[in-house]
């Protein structure tokens, strides 16, 4: 089956289970999903379970009808891109060469041309060329978060594996950063999973939503059909309403935690 499917899937600590049969319905090629839900609920436990940081205790993985925590370490990198939820790191490289380490790690059938024109490619995407040729020790924690996402988008993953790749980000590149991603996923078919908190970019970037909830899927499908008053309620412990932007998408304000 095409696109990604979890079935069964449960995930945790040395003896501690946190995501227990975890069922994703299939999701399509070019799709980015937006994976929300409380602290603790679970979602980077699931991201670095598909990521196969750490082995998944039971439940099938497949990526395009493969089984992904069956494949070599070298295999999956080369179809897996993963960003952790951790700013990188702020070495004296320039972040130029950050990403092309990146890109050489997994694409060493490049010719030094094209993985120029890949780095390029990743840089221009995410309009971050200007930071180019700055040291990584020189740049803010929200810059380097972007240069974080230029390594991972240089590999040309067929599944993007991003942890609240926006924390460090204001307004503006949240909104632009997400679009990126989207757009890179829907032009190569990819499929993108990015844990996000801020639930009203979910819905206006994502394709879909999934909720988790203490390690389980509460609802996932489209963002106008998941996110309502009720999932609010019970996932987060909230009462909000869900209205409507002078551009008509839905926004969710909340008026009240509940006790
Ligand atoms: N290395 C670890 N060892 C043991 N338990 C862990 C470890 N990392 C996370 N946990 C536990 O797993 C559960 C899920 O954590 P996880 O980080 O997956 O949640 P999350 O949904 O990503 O949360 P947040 O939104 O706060 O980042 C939590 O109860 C957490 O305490």
């Amino acid at each position: 089956m095409g696109g990604l499917v979890l079935h069964g899937v449960t995930a945790g600590y040395r003896n501690r289970k946190v995501i227990e049969g975890f069922d994703l319905p299939p999701v399509p090629p070019g799709t980015l999903l937006g994976l929300i839900g409380p602290n603790a609920a679970g979602k980077s436990t699931l991201l670095r379970a598909v990521a196969g940081l750490g082995k998944i205790q039971a439940g099938s993985i497949t990526l395009d009808g493969t089984e992904l925590p069956a494949l070599t370490p070298a295999r999956r990198a080369a179809l897996v891109g993963y960003l952790p939820q951790t700013l990188p790191t702020p070495s004296p490289l320039v972040a130029y060469e950050a990403v092309l380490s990146a890109c050489r790690a997994v694409r060493g059938d490049l010719s030094p041309a094209q993985a120029e024109s890949a780095i390029a490619h990743a840089f221009e995407r995410l309009g971050i060329s200007a930071l180019a040729l700055r040291r990584m020790s020189e740049l803010s924690g929200g810059q380097r978060q972007m240069v974080g996402l230029a390594q991972v988008m240089v590999r040309d993953p067929r599944l993007l594996l991003l942890d609240e790749p926006t924390s460090a980000l204001d307004l503006r590149w949240q909104l632009s950063v997400v679009e990126a991603v989207r757009n890179a996923v829907r032009a190569s078919g990819a499929i993108g999973i990015i844990a996000i908190h801020d639930i009203n970019l979910a819905i206006r970037a994502c394709d879909q939503v999934a909720v988790l909830s203490r390690g389980r899927l509460l609802a996932a499908g489209s963002p106008g059909d998941v996110v309502t008053p009720g999932v609010l309620a019970e996932s987060f412990g909230v009462e909000a309403r869900v209205e409507a932007c002078s551009q008509g998408v839905p926004v969710v304000l909340v008026d009240r935690a509940l006790v």
